[in-house]
């Protein structure tokens, strides 16, 4: 050991007695706090009087309690406080730091080491930080710069100095494994080691070894609309998930992690990703995918398709003419062409053509659809909103008065006979207490017929009254479908021909008359209601982030960005990786940039890649246009595997001897990546004498370790130590539409990368074959 290493671990041993002092006394701490707490919530009700006989005891009696409360919620949030701290330097005592600066602030004369973690810790007599927490200001210096003139930023403004030193350390268990001299050190050797690993079941945080531009991504404080666009493991996920564990330190006054939401592609990179903000100290953000809100708020209107359904059909159809129809439909539906055109159609509903349905009761008419249109198109409204709510108004006495006609009716008579026992004891007690009898007094009241009478029709009256007021009376289904009745209204609005038009009309009338929604249909329907009658706006969210965002359409973000009007946006994707069959249309965020305006609008470009090995980078970069831009992380391995096989037969045997011997060479998480739902599941009902695969399907929810086999488009976002491509031949793998699912498919392998293909290979292997990049 020499002498530096003897040094830095003396430091190590320092910093470790403080932490350990600190954990016993939070852990005394927490403890007493739960015997407080147990305490509270046992005496609760000792400590309160309850009186509610005078108002002042009332009183006294609702102060009582609110102190209580009071004092348990105190207690409560002291006790949570205490033990996320606990637990994050818990995880501390295993390494303290990974990173230390010397750095001399302009106008001092000497240098102050900073020691960088994941936390702050500061000594006995909180009067020195041992260690930074990586998301202060200073530590930012430690991501951002080289020997030399540096500066970090503050609240105050820039503070210059010089950084005299930069030392990355690898701790584990308290012991110096290894310390760099940044200086002297040629390439990152920490990162080379973090990435060379296997074996971690789940993401990690990479606060140790941010790069740079990701850490501008984590920083980045200034526009309404942060748009990252970075190749296949770029860092993309990762930069997403340690700006929001800075977003809650910077803001921790402010700001909580309900407040923000980051939607992903499916629940198995929901649970991929779980862990990095725990392991950071930091709760989770709440996790959404797009389809979990189309379901929500379109559950009771019709049946949704889900957008892995609209893949597996773009993957597996056989019928090539109504396939073709079917991307052009997605496509055209997923184009800015339609958006503007529907939003244009939109516009024109408040001059004519809005639809709406008859109100009736008991099978009689109320008031008839054109009624209601004379109605809507007579309001001097200038809006959707000033308009329904003339209408809504309107409706609303015309029921009430039809509601009195009623009470008149046999019907009504014949309706109290029938009565059950419970339901007239209900309403006696209801009617009894409407006209002020106490509790005990309400079998005194005697129940007056015509109030029972009005009671009753009030009652069946109660769901016309909310069909109004949740603007059921509007025909969404019909006003959509008018926008694709080619022959009189839809034409109008587009200003461009469309392929297929017709078709597509066809198409997407048959399928609403099914009560139907495709999946390309489902935004744009659902932003056309919402534009009619107005958002469920989401006020208290301040930050969404959008992954994969290169599978959303412009309809997606328009509705993301109404849905939340205060929040700010960060949107990262990889238009390389575009699977769904939009994707042709949507190739950059052109469009995303002008829902916010280039003022709001913040660029980042990732181009360096850390997930693979260099060689395997080489051949996925030349499967994509522009791959040469992507540069590789110095990494190395073997080169990509590629063997034809007869038939499936001898697939199968290669593919068990392979995984056989990659378990062998200690990889443990293995992926059979298949080419859709349908391949996946035929090819886990063959591997049978791989004990222990699993198969991940759409509806799974957890990443799994081990031998898994998966439809590539379930994994997008994730990684895996060794890659099989299941059966790369020219079969599954000729249509361009096809190839950016290959390349995600490539792309999630760490270490190995193998292909296989029963008969004539992809074409898209070609280049790589003969460029020598595969073996
Ligand atoms: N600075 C870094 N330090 C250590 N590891 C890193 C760093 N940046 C990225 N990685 C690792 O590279 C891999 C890819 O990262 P990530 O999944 O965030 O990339 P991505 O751009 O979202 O990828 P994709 O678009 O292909 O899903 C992960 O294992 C991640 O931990």
């Amino acid at each position: 050991m020499n002498d530096d290493v003897r040094q830095e671990q003396k430091k190590i041993d320092a910093v470790l007695q403080t932490l350990t002092e600190e954990i016993n006394r939070l852990e005394g701490e927490t403890f007493t706090r739960k015997k407080e707490i147990i305490q509270i919530r046992k005496h609760f009700w000792d400590e309160i009087k309850v009186n509610t006989d005078t108002f002042d005891d009332y009183l006294e009696t609702m102060i009582g309690l609110r102190q209580e409360a009071m004092a348990l919620s105190v207690t409560q949030s002291t006790h949570r406080h205490a033990s996320n701290r606990l637990s994050t330097l818990k995880r501390m005592k295993d390494a303290p730091y990974f990173g230390r600066i010397d750095f001399i602030e302009d106008g001092a004369s000497t240098p102050e080491a900073i020691y960088i973690g994941i936390s702050t810790l500061s000594d006995a007599n909180h009067e020195d930080f041992l260690i930074y927490d990586w998301r202060a200001p200073i530590s930012s210096i430690y991501y951002d710069h080289q020997p030399g003139r540096a500066h970090y930023g503050t609240p105050e403004g820039n503070i210059h100095g010089v950084l005299k030193k930069k030392w990355q350390y690898l701790i584990a268990n308290g012991q110096l494994q290894s310390m760099f001299d940044t200086s002297l050190t040629i390439g990152d050797e920490i990162l080379k080691q973090v990435l060379g690993q296997g074996n971690n079941p789940y993401m990690q945080s990479i606060v140790a070894t941010i790069q740079q531009e990701q850490n501008e991504i984590i920083r980045h404080d200034s526009k309404k609309l942060l748009l990252v666009h970075g190749a296949a493991g770029s860092g993309k996920t990762s930069a997403a998930l340690q700006r929001i564990a800075y977003l809650l330190y910077k803001y921790r006054d402010t700001l909580s992690a309900n407040q923000i939401v980051l939607f992903s592609p499916n629940s198995i990179f929901n649970d991929y990703v779980s862990n990095v903000l725990p392991e950071l100290g930091e709760e989770n953000m709440q996790q959404v995918t797009f389809q979990d809100y189309l379901h929500h708020r379109l559950r009771h209107d019709v049946s949704i398709e889900d957008p892995y359904e609209q893949l597996e059909y773009c993957l597996t159809a056989s019928n090539s003419s109504s396939l073709q129809t079917r991307i052009a439909s997605i496509q055209f539906k997923a184009s800015p062409h339609f958006f503007h055109a529907i939003h244009r159609y939109i516009d024109s509903l408040l001059q004519s053509g809005m639809i709406f349905k008859d109100i009736s009761f008991r099978g009689e008419s109320i008031v008839t659809a054109q009624q209601i249109a004379d109605t809507f198109y007579r309001s001097d409204g200038t809006t959707f909103s000033n308009r329904l709510e003339d209408v809504t108004n309107w409706l609303t006495r015309l029921v009430k008065k039809a509601e009195i006609a009623q009470r008149h009716l046999p019907w009504a008579a014949e309706e109290i006979e029938l009565l059950s026992n419970e339901t007239y004891h209900k309403a006696h007690a209801y009617l009894a207490k409407k006209q002020g009898f106490h509790r005990e007094a309400i079998s005194d009241y005697e129940m007056d017929p015509e109030a029972l009478t009005q009671l009753i029709v009030q009652q069946k009256f109660k769901p016309l009254r909310q069909h109004i007021l949740r603007f059921q009376f509007i025909d969404f289904k019909a006003l959509y479908a008018q926008f694709f009745n080619d022959s009189s209204e839809g034409k109008q609005w587009l200003t461009e021909d469309v392929p297929k038009w017709g078709e597509i009309c066809q198409a997407t009338l048959n399928m609403l008359h099914q009560g139907k929604l495709l999946y390309e249909d489902t935004t744009p329907f659902l932003l056309l209601k919402e534009m009619i009658q107005g958002f469920e706006a989401n006020r208290s969210i301040k930050h969404i982030i959008i992954d994969e965002a290169q599978d959303y359409s412009p309809f997606q973000f328009e509705y993301i960005k109404r849905l939340f009007p205060k929040a700010k946006m960060t949107v990262l994707g990889d238009f390389n990786q575009a699977i769904f069959a939009h994707a042709s249309e949507a190739d950059d965020f052109h469009m995303l940039r002008s829902i916010y305006g280039p003022d709001e609008t913040f660029r980042i470009h990732l181009t360096r890649s850390y997930r693979s090995t260099k060689e395997i980078i080489e051949f996925t970069s030349q499967l994509i246009p522009h791959g040469k831009k992507i540069i590789p992380f110095n990494r190395h391995g073997q080169r990509p595997h590629f063997e034809q096989v007869k038939d499936t037969a001898e697939l199968h045997t290669r593919i068990t001897a392979s995984v056989r011997k990659l378990q062998q060479q200690g990889y443990t998480s293995i992926a059979i990546i298949c080419q859709s739902a349908k391949e996946s599941a035929e090819a886990y009902d063959a591997l049978t004498t791989l004990t222990g695969r699993k198969l991940l399907q759409t509806h799974s929810t957890h990443y799994e370790q081990g031998i898994v086999i998966i439809p590539a488009y379930l994994a997008k976002g994730i990684e895996f130590d060794a890659v099989i491509i299941y059966n790369a031949s020219y079969s599954n793998y000729a249509h361009e539409q096809v190839r950016r699912l290959f390349y995600t498919a490539c792309t999630r392998a760490m270490h190995v990368l193998q292909l296989y293909s029963v008969g004539e290979p992809s074409p898209f292997l070609q280049s790589a074959q003969r460029s020598g990049f595969l073996q």
